[in-house]
């Protein structure tokens, strides 16, 4: 047997004098301060970690623990500290009515290098966030998203003619959405066709930046920082060529559209949108500051909205392949209310109730961010006799809150009449928590609510999702795969898009929508 040389005793050494250290760190701090939220046993270096059932699925383990430790958990992820909220009612106490303290962001030394800097869910609480935030709100707030409505409705009438052409293609339709309707909000720029050069260099930049700041390589990049000094030709160190490549990439995307919108205002071929609208209020003297703020908002709306919006109209059409009797009763009060002479458009949302309750179903069922975005605290707090520590990471876990058994019981199951009171109106519980709390809660939860409305309303008008069937006509189980990550959503599940409308044509679809135009243009659909 080989005999433990000096560099075993030097690194023996070493970690007993750092986990001396740490202990005696933790009894001070426990002696200074009451206690911190209870939590689950947290060892060296790893932290909890061993405690999860599933790591890439923490929500799951922190609502089980719930029973144990409660609303309000104190947990160790690796070394980062982290205060997890299992509760509405603390979130509330929390998050809103202490917003001072707990709207800050995590840092992180990747963002900046990865030119993710000027994205706002990841922006510390600060004046550089409050004007990204003024900037943002003029165009979606709630009073203005009427104006948007008929970029909407278009963009859900241009996905039923994918689906008619080609169904089966279905993951690259829904994709397509919010591209769209967050372009014309925005740029009021309309993609001709899927490979648009915007949609497509808006595309490009998200896959660097997802690729890029994975949470392995952040979690490296972040323990060992030089790695982003090395010059990028080092063999064997990716990050610093792909924090090049995603940089250059969110500069081009944040110039072309900004300067493309420019270009068409001065021939007077702009509609409203967030950029014509912001330079217009400057009458021609352009400040430098806002401008940058209106050029990285447009652009990173487009981030924002579109794995949102893409996780949960995927969810939709997973719900309605295992549930067909909700898809019927949502398709029979359509049909009901809207006939089946036109499509549906806003003006007949109060008189489909039913629909909304599917909506709110779908959100609470596999919430995007099943534990919110993380926050942080800019100094610490006393809560319910526990401390909590300035600067530690609080995580809302929206899981534990959605799939609370007392509110929602049976909660794996997908029931909208959760929703709706016996005579058929809705109640008040909108699922707002979905896209998160206080003054960092979803920007674009207006607009975000009208597009999905909106979408899967029209697809119920004019088609039905069914399992598919293999080739002796027997339907293929579908069982459901979820993403893990910050944001998750269903994996690509087999499905048989049908139309529902008589004589399922283009020349039909082309009636109802009145987007005759647009389909030979844009999908080369022949006369
Ligand atoms: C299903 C759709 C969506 C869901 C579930 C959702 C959810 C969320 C959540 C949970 C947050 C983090 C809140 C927090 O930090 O506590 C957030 C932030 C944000 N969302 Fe959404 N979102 C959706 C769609 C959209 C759309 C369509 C837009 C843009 C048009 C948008 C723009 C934003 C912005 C700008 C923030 C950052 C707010 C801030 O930090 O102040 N979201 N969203």
């Amino acid at each position: 047997m080989l005999e433990p040389g000096p560099r075993f005793y030097l690194a023996t050494s070493v970690f007993v004098l750092w986990a001396v250290r740490s202990w005696c760190r933790k009894y001070w701090d426990s002696r200074s301060h009451p206690p911190l939220p209870p939590g689950p046993p947290s060892l060296p270096i790893v932290g909890s970690i061993l405690s999860f059932d599933d790591p890439m699925r923490p929500w799951l383990s922190f609502n089980t623990w719930k029973s144990t430790y409660g609303d309000i958990i104190y947990v160790r992820l690796l070394s980062k500290p982290v205060v997890v909220v299992n509760s509405e009612e603390v979130a509330k106490d929390l998050i809103e009515l202490r917003s001072t303290i707990y709207s800050d962001k995590p840092p992180s030394i990747v963002y900046k290098p990865f030119g993710a800097d000027f994205m706002m869910p990841l922006m510390p609480y600060g004046d550089r966030w409050r004007l990204h935030r003024r900037i943002f709100h003029q165009p979606f707030r709630q009073a203005a998203i009427p104006t948007y409505h008929p970029a909407l409705l278009r963009g859900a009438h241009k996905m039923l003619f994918s689906f008619l052409q080609d169904p089966a293609n279905y993951p690259s339709h829904i994709q397509m959405f919010p591209a769209s309707f967050i372009l014309s909000t925005v740029y009021d720029y309309e993609p001709k066709t899927k490979d648009d050069h915007l949609v497509q260099l808006m595309q490009r930049y998200l896959e660097l930046l997802v690729a890029g700041l994975g949470i392995g390589a952040t979690m490296v990049m972040e323990t060992f920082p030089f790695l982003l000094r090395l010059p990028s030709w080092c063999p064997g160190v990716p990050f610093k060529r792909a924090a090049v490549e995603c940089l250059q990439a969110s500069h081009r995307v944040k110039e072309i559209a900004f300067q493309d919108v420019k270009d068409r205002m001065s021939t007077g071929q702009v509609g409203p949108c967030l950029v014509a609208d912001n330079l217009n209020r400057m009458n021609g003297f352009e400040d430098e500051v806002i401008t940058t703020v209106v050029k990285e908002a447009a652009c990173m709306a487009f981030a924002a909205a579109s794995e949102t919006t893409i996780s949960t109209l995927t969810v939709f059409l997973l719900a309605m392949v295992l549930h067909p009797e909700v898809q019927v009763k949502a398709q029979a009060d359509i049909d009901r209310v809207v006939g089946k002479d036109r499509l549906p458009d806003f003006d007949d949302r109060p008189a489909l109730p039913y629909l909304d309750a599917v909506l709110r179903e779908i959100l609470r069922w596999h919430p995007v961010f099943p534990m919110g975005l993380p926050h942080t605290t800019t100094t610490s707090d006393f809560y319910k006799g526990y401390f909590i520590p300035k600067g530690v990471n609080v995580i809302v876990n929206t899981w534990a809150m959605t799939h609370n058994e007392k509110k929602y019981p049976n909660p794996d199951e997908f029931k909208p009449e959760r929703f709706l009171h016996e005579d058929g109106s809705l109640t008040s519980d909108t699922m707002t928590l979905a896209f998160g709390w206080g003054r960092r809660k979803c920007a674009g939860h207006h607009v975000a609510d009208a597009s999905l409305w909106i979408a899967i309303t029209s697809f119920l008008a004019t088609f039905s999702v069914h399992k598919a069937l293999d080739e002796h006509g027997k339907e293929i189980p579908v069982h459901p795969k979820f993403s893990t990550g910050i944001t998750i959503h269903p994996e690509t599940f087999p499905c048989r898009i049908v139309p529902r409308f008589e004589d399922a044509s283009v020349e039909k679809l082309t009636k109802l929508t009145g987007l005759g135009l647009f389909v030979n243009t844009t999908y080369g659909v022949p006369d």
